[in-house]
């Protein structure tokens, strides 16, 4: 009875804030508990302190990330490790075992249930994209094969984004927040090949576009900060969760309209079918696929997968030439010459830029998007690899694709070199291989395998056309006093400072 009265007297003191905390960790604690009971392998841990538990390793992943997975990496070098994360913990495979696994069914391994679940996609409507591939039969049937075709499209539009981006710049330098110029580069010249003309001049379709990409990725990366059983109850206090399903309506009052247009449109003899994604999924959807609605978002989601990671890529290429000003030169004689070659922008000339090409690359190997890669949810029926590991069912895996391309052991001279792989491409066996789309066990920051990005070819192009137009057109240096931003990370996530300033002026050819 004494201790009664002891227990709840003491709690009468307690203040209602700290007893929620305190309930709300042990929630926590219980819930992660028992969902790694089921999901999680008997692997070691990387980064986990000996006194820590892995509930509140989970929290610590969100800002401690790339320590933790350099300490699994170091410590675990070719074995399997798990990292705690706040929603479950996962396993980091060795690279050598992604072999036995990138060509799995999706029935067996599921890539893009993991990406879901890592974009946090039940909030962002990126969950549209489990219902079935279209946008993925799509990008790979119609777009890759043709995209020699959509290269003077391309630069048309890359004309008109460029002058609507930079309206201002004189020859003296201004300055320009770079992220934001780029990303309505990259929006303009994708929503050419996505919704083609005259829907990629319309302003509010970009901006509906490029808004909706905002909030959804806000919304990610703060849900990614709390442990997954608070989501549903915090994401309706996010201002950008309720953003991002306003800019999605916006999006979607204009894309509505057109599908059904161009379905009547269709019905009439002689009409020509626009060659854009839009149309694409039009023509290739069956059974629910058709739906309008359902068409629409997923025209929305594929600038979720791409605008941002086009975008930020494009900016890490500018900053390391910022930051080593010698390959301004270098990139511009190989641009002039193919280009003069050329005459212009042909079929195949972003083929020709085998020094930038290179450049992406070696800028994409040191700041990747995610410092994790290859992200794979094994489904319903165990796996059992050639070492006889059992990957249970629910088990995430992925591989530490950052550490791996900057190991000395499986990369050497680590130092940039933003022709090492033009270099690398001289050997005939190498060319193919290693081209900046093209991924391999040392290379998987676009991913790996059958479900590796299909968009990385077109990105690659775009890419390419976008930093010629902008060196031959400007020159670029930070803003003096400043150096390239730092890569910070949000859980596993890597990206520079967005509101980054560059200083700009138009070039006076010499
Ligand atoms: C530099 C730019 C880009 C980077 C770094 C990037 C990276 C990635 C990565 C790492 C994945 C996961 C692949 C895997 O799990 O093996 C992915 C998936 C995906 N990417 Fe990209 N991507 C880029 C541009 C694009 C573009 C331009 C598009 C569209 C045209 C696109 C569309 C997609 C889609 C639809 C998926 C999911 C595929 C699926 O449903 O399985 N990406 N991307």
């Amino acid at each position: 009875m004494l201790g009664d009265n002891f227990v709840w007297g003491g709690l009468h003191n307690v203040s209602p804030l700290v007893l929620v905390v305190f309930v709300g960790l042990i929630a926590v604690a219980v819930t992660k508990k028992l969902f790694d009971f089921f999901t999680s392998t008997s692997d070691p841990f990387g980064g986990l302190k000996p006194w820590e538990p892995k509930w509140f390793a989970g929290m610590r992943f969100w800002l401690g990330a790339r320590d933790m997975i350099h300490d699994g990496y170091e410590k675990y070098k070719g074995k399997y490790f798990q990292l705690p994360r706040n929603d479950r913990n996962i396993l980091v495979i060795p690279r050598e075992y992604v072999d036995e696994l990138r060509n799995y069914p999706t029935e067996r391994l599921s890539s893009i249930q993991a990406l879901i679940n890592n974009m946090v996609g039940q909030y962002s409507y990126m969950d549209v994209l489990l219902e079935s591939n279209l946008h993925t039969r799509v990008l790979q049937s119609k777009l890759t094969p043709n995209l020699a075709n959509f290269t003077s499209a391309m630069a048309d539009e890359l004309n008109y984004a460029l002058a609507k981006a930079l309206p201002n710049v004189t020859d003296q330098w201004s300055e320009v927040e770079i992220y934001e110029v780029l990303r309505t580069i990259v929006a303009r010249v994708s929503a050419r090949i996505f919704v083609g003309l005259p829907t990629c001049r319309n302003d509010e379709w970009i901006f509906s576009s490029i808004r909706y990409t905002e909030a959804a990725t806000i919304t990610t990366m703060l849900l990614r900060g709390l442990p997954a059983i608070f989501r549903p109850f915090v994401v309706r206090a996010l201002p950008s969760y309720w953003n991002t399903k306003k800019w999605v309506k916006r999006g979607a009052d204009i894309i509505l309209p057109i599908i059904d247009q161009r379905r009547v449109s269709a019905e009439k003899p002689g009409y020509e079918r626009p060659s854009d994604l839009l149309q694409w999924m039009i023509d290739e959807a069956k059974g629910k696929e058709s739906d309008t609605y359902n068409l629409a978002l997923r025209e929305l989601v594929m600038n979720l997968a791409s605008v941002h990671t086009t975008t930020m890529s494009t900016a890490h290429v500018l900053f390391d030439m910022c930051q080593m000003p010698e390959y301004f030169n270098i990139m511009r004689d190989e641009m002039r010459i193919v280009l003069a070659e050329d005459n212009g922008w042909q079929r195949l000339t972003p083929t020709k830029l085998r020094k930038l090409d290179s450049m992406l690359k070696e800028s994409q190997r040191v700041s990747p998007p995610s410092l994790l890669g290859f992200h794979r949810l094994v489904q319903n029926q165990p796996i059992t690899l050639s070492d006889g590991k059992v990957l249970p069912p629910g088990t995430h895996v992925c591989t530490a694709s950052y550490e791996i391309s900057r190991d000395e052991d499986i990369l050497p001279n680590q130092e940039y070199d933003g022709l090492r792989y033009y270099k690398l491409r001289d050997d005939p066996a190498n060319d193919k291989r290693l081209a900046f789309a093209q991924t391999d066990k040392a290379h998987m920051h676009f991913g790996h395998g059958r479900h590796a990005c299909p968009g990385r070819f077109f990105a690659s192009n775009e890419m390419k056309m976008i930093l010629t137009e902008l060196l031959l057109r400007y020159d670029f240096k930070f803003v003096d006093g400043q150096g390239r931003p730092t890569n910070i990370n949000a859980d596993e996530f890597l990206y520079a400072d967005p509101s980054t300033k560059l200083l700009v002026k138009k070039r006076v050819e010499e």
